[in-house]
């Protein structure tokens, strides 16, 4: 019997999520990759074991919407009051794909006392999400700068990049087309994905979202098959079809090390 609770039934992914936009994506595959299919479909994971975590890192500009946007999803909330993230937040996500388990651990970092912890919070990150206001132009300039920083605690091949573009509700259809052609350019000389989100309505927060579990996921098992040689996937593990999906997140906050 598994000592996890259930997945909650609104995070259950049995198609790969489609991407935003083909011209800047990760892949435009319609479906999983096949090797990826039918190791789950054959159910090579051994029964019970450790799960892979992956670790999502959410950067850019101070207040373009980095909290919300992880609000909106593991929460269904939205504040519109400013409240500048101190430290590190993070929070826990499980997701049922291809029936499978698959965690991610999404965290953003304030901008106050980011410098001291940058290398900490960068380190080990399989996803970067680089956040930018589709309203301030200057903040989708800064992407290139979050892309360094965040490249030089990480091997570049091992981690999938996405280009957000947050507060999707503020921008009229000219400014948005505008912006969009700006940030799909940008997107594809960084081999990233773009996506363009409201935190405040919910547009394409939770596609977006689904996404990235989907591609990280597809990559762990890749990953796996090969150091395997298609043995068996270890770091994931089937989920119990006769178990109730509900689980809810939680939310913890860490201080930083420079506090
Ligand atoms: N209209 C609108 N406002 C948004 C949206 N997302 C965020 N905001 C507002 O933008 C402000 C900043 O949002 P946060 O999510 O706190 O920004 P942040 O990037 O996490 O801020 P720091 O971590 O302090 O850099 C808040 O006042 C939010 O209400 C959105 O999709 N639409």
């Amino acid at each position: 019997m598994s000592v996890f609770p259930p997945i909650r039934r609104d995070r259950v992914i049995a198609q790969l999520p489609q991407c935003f936009r083909k011209e800047a994506a990760l892949h435009s595959k319609e479906d999983f990759n096949n090797k990826v299919k039918t190791a789950c479909q054959e159910q090579r994971t051994g029964t019970v074991g450790r799960f892979k975590i992956s670790k999502v890192i959410v950067v850019g500009d101070l207040a373009v919407g980095k909290t919300c946007l992880i609000n909106r999803f593991c929460k269904d909330t939205f504040d519109k009051n400013y409240k500048a993230t101190i430290g590190v937040d993070f929070e826990m996500e499980r997701f049922e794909v291809l029936g499978f388990v698959s965690r991610s651990q999404l965290d953003t970092a304030g901008q106050e006392r980011f410098k001291c912890i940058a290398s900490t919070y960068y380190r080990g990150a399989q996803v970067v999400i680089i956040a930018f206001d589709l309203t301030d132009v200057a903040s989708l300039d800064h992407t290139r700068q979050w892309l360094e920083d965040a490249l030089k605690e990480n091997d570049p091949t091992g981690v999938q990049l996405f280009i957000v573009g947050t507060k999707k509700d503020l921008s009229s259809p000219a400014q948005y087309a505008q912006i969009e052609q700006d940030a799909l350019k940008i997107a594809q000389e960084m081999s990233a994905e773009y996506w363009a989100v409201s935190s405040l309505t919910g547009e394409n927060v939770k596609e977006f979202f689904f996404r990235v579990a989907s591609l990280a996921f597809e990559m762990n098992v890749l990953a796996e098959l090969e150091k395997s040689g298609s043995r068996q996937i270890g770091d994931v593990v089937r989920i119990n079809s006769n178990s109730s999906n509900l689980y809810n997140t939680s939310k913890k906050k860490q201080s930083s090390c420079c506090q």
